[in-house]
């Protein structure tokens, strides 16, 4: 577990309702939290200790339920697109720590990072009759950014391949839905989980956010952009392997109905969730895919159409 530099730490320890977490710091001061329940991110803050994802002060750290907030994974399957429960098993089950994972070809030593791994039980199988490894890396980078990788592994004896959908499910945490705007998905096709997943075509503007909202983008660059103008910050998420785009709020109808879901805290988060949802990922036994995220928070004196995030970052 150790990381092999001493400006950054790793710690096991416990989290609420004693659940093992792992903390992950980073020496100017970021930090990231990573419970083995569900592999989910639940805490990413910057150098000045300020917390960058939603985690929703109704959210129930308890198995069977999965954590409202943070970045939980969507796997094997994103939402009801298939027979399985809501988004799949892989956010409420407990992961262990990968104690000898196979290397990434990059270099990892100027990195916190922990590796975690979820394999099947006898239980899973029953509902999913599937053997997979999925490893997943969190690593906090020196200047704060947070990158998540998801390697899946067919493990099937029976030589029969396998299909999935995925999503890291996003929530960022934000001062006001309605001051905040996301760039990098206009003109794209969506299928829109609110009229029954008909597709659609998204106009010209950048989206801004006045009621319910639950698309599924599609083919979307890999760089998106979210500008929160109260907060003059710009979150910009860069994503390899995952096609897709979810953008999710409740809105207050909907928020009233979740009883993990404090009513009003749908103004201070939005998801946006780099997903592979409209063509399922198959492998073959022995076969991997890598599916990665990497998300920087940087200061926003940024202008609309400037998706350029070397800008972004080069103006912070
Ligand atoms: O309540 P859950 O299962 O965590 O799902 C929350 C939302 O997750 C989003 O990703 C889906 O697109 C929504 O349809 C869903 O409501």
């Amino acid at each position: 577990m150790a990381t092999g530099s001493d400006r950054v730490a790793v710690e096991l320890c416990k989290g609420i309702n004693g659940l093992d977490k792992v903390v992950l710091r980073e020496s100017r001061g970021s930090s990231v939290e990573v419970y083995l329940y569900g592999g989910q991110v639940t805490s990413w803050k910057n150098d000045h200790g300020e917390e960058l994802l939603f985690v929703s002060s109704k959210a129930i750290f308890k198995p069977p339920k999965a954590i409202r907030g943070g970045i939980p994974i969507c796997f094997p399957q994103f939402g009801s697109h298939g027979g399985l429960e809501q988004h799949g098993f892989a956010r409420n089950r407990v992961w262990s720590i990968d104690t000898d994972p196979p290397p990434f070809p990059t270099v990892s030593s100027n990195k916190a990072f922990i590796d975690l791994i979820l394999k099947p039980t006898e239980e899973d199988m029953k509902i999913w009759p599937h053997s997979f490894e999925f490893r997943l890396r969190v690593a906090l980078g020196p200047g704060g950014d947070l990158m998540l990788t998801s390697r899946i592994r067919n493990t099937n004896a029976d030589g029969k391949p396998f299909s999935f959908t995925f999503a890291y499910h996003t929530y960022f945490s934000v001062s006001d839905i309605s001051e905040v705007r996301v760039e990098g998905l206009e003109t794209l096709d969506y299928l829109d989980n609110l009229q029954s997943k008909e597709r659609f075509t998204e106009q010209g503007d950048a989206i801004t956010f006045e009621s319910e909202i639950d698309k599924i983008y599609l083919s979307t660059p890999t760089k998106i952009a979210i500008l929160d103008h109260e907060k003059k910050r710009t979150f910009v998420l860069r994503k390899d392997g995952l096609p897709d785009a979810v953008v999710w709020n409740p809105w207050d109808r909907k928020a009233k109905a979740m009883a993990d879901f404090g009513d009003d805290e749908y103004k201070h988060m939005l998801c946006v969730e780099a997903a592979a949802v409209e063509k399922p990922i198959t492998l073959k036994p022995g076969e991997e895919w890598r599916g990665r995220l990497e998300l920087s928070a940087v200061p926003s004196s940024y202008c609309s159409g400037q998706l350029d995030p070397r800008k972004v970052l080069l103006s912070s």
